[in-house]
């Protein structure tokens, strides 16, 4: 364990893309975080005609962003019933049994179903207690997508595999679609708030590594909830997200905790018809550190389980990284970055990142042991 304890504090590890980073966290459970913490910003202004309108959402969205680099959005245009058919899918997906779950196995495409006590997003701390199912970015999930892209180099899901629930490909791909579009939305008033052109991203995010993820908690199993606080069994390690912008619905359990600046947990409470938008670490390095792509994880402490729907907003793989001239301080590490292709980033990203993958035929990590072999 890399997790050194001192005092009341300890030392947390986070990889970021600039190599490990460390935080002094302080010991004992989270609080509820308060509204100038993670606040709840009104957004349906970023639709008005009226630029002042867009340019007051802006502005909240600065001093968000500035700050913890989280907060709530109400009003952002997604139907109910669209989150409300992905989270039934969602549901039904992870119920499959594991033989039907396993026809859509994560490939090396990033893409797809990963099991239970496979993944450890932070090598830290314990293996995740999720499944997960991943659906990356592709022109045909893409209403602003030109014909000629489709088909060029891009495969389709293979949804037919999923054959069991019929509406699953209709609904996840809905969802993944008006994820699109609200980020694409918010990424205007994101450059409003930038004091850059509206426009500005626009062309960046045309073909965009972007990706909605299904989440899947279980309720933690009971020998570990009896040794809460010894085992700190997670459901996701902690972590930034490496994108620009995390668009991310979770269901009504609790369980996200955000890192306030102070060291402290705070619980990201669940409120009803709004999603959480949070700054991504290249949206932190583009602004030089401006926006803050903060740490965050998921406990799951019920005896239900629990799911989220995030979408990862990026950069065109081809965009070149340029640091936003009203941010840049001329810190040599970041202005490293400048020049280089988003693709080259990602890739140093997630070679820091060291998530481990636990291989086929070993057997899921016991509570008592966080030892894992590297990736194969
Ligand atoms: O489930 C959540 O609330 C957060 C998920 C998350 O942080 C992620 O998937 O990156
Ligand atoms: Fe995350």
């Amino acid at each position: 364990m890399d997790t050194k304890k001192a005092g009341e504090t300890y030392l947390l590890e986070i990889s970021s893309g600039f190599g490990p980073v460390y935080h002094s966290v302080k010991k004992g459970p989270p609080r509820d975080a308060r509204t100038d913490e993670i606040p709840i910003i009104d957004v349906s202004g970023i639709f008005s005609q009226n630029l002042s309108q867009r340019q007051a959402v802006a502005n909240q969205i600065y001093q968000a962003g500035t700050r913890m680099g989280f907060f709530y959005i109400i009003n952002h245009g997604i139907p109910e019933s669209i989150t409300e058919a992905a989270a039934k899918s969602t549901l039904d997906f992870f119920h499959l049994p594991s033989e039907e779950k396993n026809k859509v196995h994560f490939s090396h495409e990033i893409e797809g179903y990963i099991g239970y006590n496979r993944e450890q997003l932070n090598y830290t701390e314990s293996v995740d207690l999720k499944e997960r199912f991943r659906l990356p970015y592709r022109p045909s999930l893409d209403p602003m997508s030109t014909p000629s892209l489709i088909g060029s180099g891009y495969k389709e899901f293979p949804w037919e595999k999923i054959d069991q629930l019929p509406s699953f490909a209709g609904s996840i791909s809905e969802c993944f679609i008006s994820r699109l579009q609200l980020a694409r939305q918010l990424l205007r008033t994101i450059a409003l708030a930038l004091e850059l052109p509206e426009d500005y991203f626009d062309l960046k995010v045309a073909q965009p590594m972007a990706a909605l993820a299904l989440n899947y908690f279980p309720p933690l199993p009971t020998e570990t909830a009896k040794d809460n606080e010894k085992l700190e069994r997670l459901g996701l390690g902690s972590h930034t997200d490496f994108g620009l912008i995390t668009l991310l619905w979770q269901d009504d359990s609790g369980g996200l905790q955000i890192l306030s600046p102070d060291g402290e947990w705070l619980k990201a409470k669940p409120i009803p018809g709004s999603l959480i938008c949070n700054m991504g670490d290249f949206m932190s390095m583009i602004t030089d550190g401006k926006f803050i792509s903060d740490v965050h994880k998921v406990k799951n402490e019920n005896s239900r389980e629990r799911i989220s729907i995030p979408f990862f907003m990026g950069y065109g793989a081809k965009e070149k990284i340029e640091i936003v001239e009203s941010c840049r301080k001329n810190t040599k590490e970041r202005d490293k970055f400048q020049g280089l292709l988003a693709s080259d980033w990602i890739e140093q990203r997630m070679n820091g990142a060291k998530v481990r993958r636990v291989g086929e035929g070993e057997m899921p990590v016991s509570d008592k042991d966080n030892t894992l072999a590297e990736d194969s």
